[in-house]
């Protein structure tokens, strides 16, 4: 799905008004309505809510969201804030529709804050999409008290002071929200790594917003649906054979990370590749043998570096290197010859992107359309660079993908995958349990597995990142997020592909 900018929310509200033959203000009524049903699986009515409402169409909200709650019996306080002079239109109609029994308070100056309790539930509704500059003045007091205060806070749509899609300047307060409830699609900033204090757990509402317009508006922003993940998905064939499925070969491992290779090689069986060839040095012969039957193993002359690369490698449909190799000078000579010897598509992981971090050289030969680097935040780092903030980062990730003509899964809480034409996707599965060695290595194996497969790399990309991620929620609902470990992300492979090619 697509993610809108705040200047496209505000075409595709006019477009939906336009298409239904509605008003802004039934619009709102919507939004508020689907708001407090959330809010009503969320809380009891023995809570009390404080609703703090700023001056425009976000205030609106929450004024429509006060008489909604009032009515299913919640005790709701009113606080309103901001020059009653600037209020917009639909604000306006609410705050008259507003039923005389809610307390209702201007807030003209700190002093005017009222208590707040842990156990008071407040909603933000000071700003939403239409935020254009950054908070200060009693609105920042606010924002800072509210933050202090120890209560539960939901934002309306956005957390008032964040900026929708573009960096927010460092001087503006930002409310610190445990829950974000938004309208029809995600944000770009809640999939930023570096607003979680502020974006809290974020839920999306529907309000039915234009699907025609949402459908035509350009974006270089995506997130992933299981819908759209399970679209991807090739049934196997009923008269296929291990030869339909791809042969995989995995370079990896050195003396003392051979449980790397191990676990790419699990991973990519367990995605459904047809056989699988791991090139490992030669420490590696044993384990892999006994730890991975179905493998075939391929070693390598050096007794614990990949020094060398195997026979035939045209035979291979793809190849991932990487996990648990070292930056060795050997290894790194064997790296380079791949790079311009393969025609195979190559997934480039952990010590890989290292080596390929250091030499200009190296990058130049990256075959390109063929190259999918799997970075955690610091390799990325080396790879392209250290950038001030996360939009920076996702622009140097965008120019990074069409110069090199590559693509990148920027592995973290919503990883993120990048294609050559710059456009960006989004995942939404995992959970922070997955935070643990080896899951990386994981990864590379389903890559390796899918690209095998001949899916396209995108479609590797965006149905490998999700799959893994699936795993990674399967098994937390079995070990937790604490206990788990990358092996039980490979456990849990198999009931992630069922749960893909399940209606
Ligand atoms: N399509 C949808 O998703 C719908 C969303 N709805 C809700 O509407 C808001 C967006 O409403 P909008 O009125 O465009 O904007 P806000 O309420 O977020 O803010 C605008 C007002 O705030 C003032 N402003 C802006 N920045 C600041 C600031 N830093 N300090 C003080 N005041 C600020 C601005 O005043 P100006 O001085 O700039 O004129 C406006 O008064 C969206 O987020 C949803 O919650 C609809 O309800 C349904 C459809
Ligand atoms: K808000």
């Amino acid at each position: 799905m697509k993610i809108l900018s705040a200047a496209q929310t505000r075409e595709a509200d006019a477009a939906t008004l336009q298409y239904e033959e509605i008003d802004s203000l039934e619009l709102m009524e919507r939004a508020a309505l689907a708001f407090a049903s959330w809010f009503e699986n969320k809380f009891t009515p023995q809570e009390h809510v404080y609703i703090f409402c700023g001056p425009g169409n976000n205030g609106g909200d929450g004024l429509a969201v006060a008489r909604i709650l009032s009515q299913r019996q919640y005790h709701v306080k009113v606080y309103l804030v901001g020059d009653s002079q600037n209020t917009s239109q639909d604000h306006n109609v609410n705050l008259q529709r507003l039923p005389d029994t809610i307390t209702r308070q201007t807030l003209h100056s700190p002093t005017d804050f009222p208590p707040l309790h842990p156990a008071t539930c407040v909603i933000d509704a000071l700003f939403g999409t239409g935020l254009n500059r950054p908070v200060t003045g009693l609105f920042a007091a606010l924002i800072d008290y509210l933050n202090n205060s120890g209560s539960c806070i939901t934002s309306i749509d956005m957390p008032s002071g964040l900026y929708t899609d573009s960096q927010t300047p460092a001087e503006s307060a930002i409310v610190k929200a445990n829950y974000t409830v938004s309208f029809e699609l995600p944000k770009l900033a809640f999939f930023l790594p570096q607003h979680e204090q502020f974006v809290g757990a974020w839920h999306v509402v529907q309000i039915g917003l234009s699907p025609a317009f949402i459908a035509t508006a350009p974006s270089d922003f995506h997130f992933a649906t299981t819908q759209e993940a399970k679209k991807l998905v090739k049934p196997r064939r009923k008269f296929s054979h291990k030869g339909t499925y791809g042969h995989a070969l995995l370079l990896c491992g050195s003396y003392g990370k051979m449980g790397a290779a191990v676990l790419a090689a699990r991973s990519c069986l367990r995605s459904g590749v047809g056989l699988l060839t791991m090139h490992v040095p030669e420490a590696g012969y044993t384990i892999l043998q006994t730890a991975v039957p179905e493998a075939m193993t391929h070693t390598d002359r050096h007794q614990k570096y990949l020094s060398e690369l195997p026979e035939g490698l045209e035979k291979y449909s793809a190849i991932g290197l990487g996990p648990g190799i070292g930056t060795d000078k050997m290894t790194k000579a064997a790296l380079a010859q791949l790079l311009t010897t393969s025609t195979s598509p190559i997934v480039i992981d952990a010590d890989a992107i290292n080596i390929i971090a250091t030499s200009d050289k190296l990058k130049a030969e990256l075959p390109k359309h063929k190259v999918i680097f799997t970075p955690h935040p610091k390799e990325f780092e080396r790879l392209v660079g250290k950038a001030k903030n996360d939009y920076d980062r996702l622009q140097d990730m965008k120019e990074f993908c069409r110069e090199y003509s590559c693509y990148i899964c920027l592995k973290g809480a919503n990883t993120a995958i990048c294609t050559p034409e710059g456009t960006i996707y989004f995942n939404t599965t995992g959970n922070a349990g997955m935070a643990t060695g080896g899951t990386g290595d994981v990864l590379t194996g389903i890559l390796t597995a899918l690209v095998a497969q001949n899916y396209s790399l995108e479609q590797a990309c965006l149905l490998g990142v999700f799959a893994h991620g699936l795993a990674g929620d399967l098994a937390s609902q079995k070990v937790g997020e604490i206990g788990m470990i990358a092996s039980d992300l490979i456990d849990h492979l198999p009931q992630a592909f069922i749960a893909l090619t399940t209606a």
